[in-house]
């Protein structure tokens, strides 16, 4: 399926009766790839589960293509398209690599399986190992696959870099690159490692306090250094 085009408009959401994000919009085309960048504690999380359906949601609009998915469950959104990897990578500690990948699948559990390894070879080497015997890298690698097996058409990207070895981002980051260049998914990215991001991106939305403080590309934000001291808290990009 080819990806589909995310749009959010004056989206407000938070914990309860706890406001986070305030009037957020903005829209991302199918098969573009979105970095959304903030110091900790401004929203990206919130967003991305709010996206996801996990949070309460007080006002706006979420849709992907021509569906309304506002009003829907977590469940109705992932079937829409949407899938989610959250920071936590989600896996089951005590099953084996080839049971995370194919637990809930009916069918075509073999082909899920091939597929997950052209994606990402060391999960063939670690096929028999428990969750709880991988890597970070190794479990990011997993939690991404299975979602991906999902089929998403928008896919959502929470920090997967965190405490992982360079060389393991970069293998993650040629992945998600190849997948967004495959024309099947529109990637948003939330991400630390802001050169990273920017290196992965189209395009840039900078949250503060649950709001978009500042969008554009990723060289007009590199070159900005006045908006980068002030809104990701880094003296300067390398
Ligand atoms: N479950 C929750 N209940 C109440 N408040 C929460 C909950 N989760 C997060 N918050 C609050 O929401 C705000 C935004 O947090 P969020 O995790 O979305 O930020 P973030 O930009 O993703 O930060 P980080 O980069 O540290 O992950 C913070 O003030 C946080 O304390």
């Amino acid at each position: 399926m080819p990806a589909s085009m995310l749009k959010v408009e004056n989206l407000s959401a938070g914990y309860g009766p706890t406001r986070i994000l305030e009037s957020i919009s903005f829209s991302v085309g199918a098969g573009r790839r979105l970095a959304v960048l903030g110091r900790n504690g401004m929203g990206k999380t919130t967003l991305f589960a709010t996206l996801a359906g996990q949070t309460r949601r007080y006002d706006g609009r979420i849709s992907i293509g021509d569906i309304d998915l506002s009003s829907t469950s977590s469940a109705a959104r992932a079937h829409a398209g949407l899938g989610y990897v959250p920071q936590t990578r989600d896996i089951f500690p005590s099953l084996s690599v080839e049971e995370n990948l194919t637990v809930g699948l009916k069918k075509r559990k073999k082909d899920a399986i091939e597929e997950a390894y052209a994606l990402f070879p060391r999960l063939k080497e670690r096929r028999r190992n428990l969750g709880s015997q991988l890597s970070g890298g190794e479990q990011q690698m997993l939690t991404t696959a299975r979602t991906i097996l999902g089929r998403p058409t928008v896919l959502l990207l929470d920090e997967p870099l965190e405490g992982l070895a360079p060389v393991i981002c970069e293998e993650l980051m040629v992945v998600f690159s190849e997948l967004a260049a495959s024309g099947d998914m529109t990637i948003l990215l939330v991400e630390q490692r802001i050169q990273s991001a920017l290196d992965f991106a189209d395009e840039v939305i900078v949250l503060e306090r649950g709001r978009i403080a500042w969008n554009g590309t990723p060289s007009a934000l590199s070159q900005d250094h006045k908006v980068v001291e002030r809104l990701l808290g880094v003296g300067g990009l390398h």
